[in-house]
């Protein structure tokens, strides 16, 4: 595990945590060919699951440029998380063409995964994770700004819970925390990370609308473009491209704002196809 991951850290990032060098949060992470504002593109694209013969989507044309929002809807089953799986690169794709042009982490895209990912350190380390390693003197220069985004994040409550930001914790934070705690404090995580990119996979499923649209607020005032997987409508309001995935490989691209499918210019295949 850790092989591949040094791997991709060379060939996506150029940087090697264990060169002793300093890593420069400002640096443009797009060293590929692609257009600066594009993270993902997708050309004809088709995929399944590796144990099925089904395709899930078929010939799917759609680039990801910055400040355009997207948000994947469709049933249950419909191949949403795994259009994630195959933009990084965790299914190959059946055919077609995708690119990822941006790197994972920060300044690049980060995903929010349906199950959130806790670490069993201190509240410091959930909020910086996974920079522990590659920076491991945030220190008190940073307690403000993480102070703030727990603040902003609506859990604030957890620095007194815990004694503070590097109280170590007798328990295990999957045990105590709820589900909407936990999302909240991955949502802390995005907001001190601040990536160009952050696909939220139903990352508001256990929380109120309320608290959906200032975590989304605080987002979008962070500058990061976001790329949304749910079932609730009230996502609709924070997106500007709904990409629907209707089964069988069929999908539908929509205009959220004042635009129709059809006479949109993204790329439209028919439901009947
Ligand atoms: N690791 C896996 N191995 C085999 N099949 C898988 C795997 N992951 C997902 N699938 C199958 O691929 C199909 C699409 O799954 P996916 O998780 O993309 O659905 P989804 O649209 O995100 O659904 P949901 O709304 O429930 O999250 C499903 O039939 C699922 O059972």
């Amino acid at each position: 595990m850790r092989e591949v991951m040094d791997d991709i850290l060379h060939t996506q990032c150029d940087y090697d945590p264990a060169s002793g060098e300093s890593y420069d949060f400002d640096s443009d992470f797009n060293i590929h060919a692609g257009p600066v504002d594009t993270a993902f593109i997708l050309d004809h694209l088709s995929y399944k699951s590796p144990y099925s013969d089904q395709l899930l989507v078929e010939e799917l044309s759609l680039k990801i440029s910055q400040g355009t929002h997207l948000l994947v809807v469709g049933n249950t089953g419909t191949g949403k998380t795994s259009l994630l799986r195959v933009l990084n690169r965790l299914w190959e794709a059946h055919s077609g063409f995708v690119q990822m042009t941006t790197c994972f982490g920060p300044r690049g895209t980060l995903f929010l995964p349906q199950k959130p990912y806790l670490t069993d350190g201190t509240l410091r380390e959930q909020v910086i994770y996974p920079l522990k390693d590659i920076y491991p003197v945030s220190g008190s220069v940073d307690d403000d700004r993480i102070i703030q985004f727990l603040e902003l994040a609506g859990v604030s409550s957890l620095l007194k819970r815990t004694g503070g930001l590097d109280e170590n914790v007798d328990w295990n934070w999957y045990d105590v925390l709820s589900p909407g705690e936990m999302q909240r404090l991955c949502f802390a995580r995005l907001f001190y990370l601040q990536p160009k990119y952050a696909v939220l996979d139903e990352a508001t499923s256990a929380l109120t609308e309320e608290a959906e649209a200032q975590l989304y607020k605080t987002c979008k005032q962070l500058g990061m473009t976001l790329i949304s997987l749910g079932h609730r409508s009230s996502l609709e309001k924070y997106h500007d491209v709904q990409l629907k995935l209707c089964g069988g490989g069929r999908w539908e691209l929509t205009q959220l704002k004042g635009g129709s499918s059809s006479s949109s210019s993204l790329n439209h295949k028919d439901e009947t196809m």
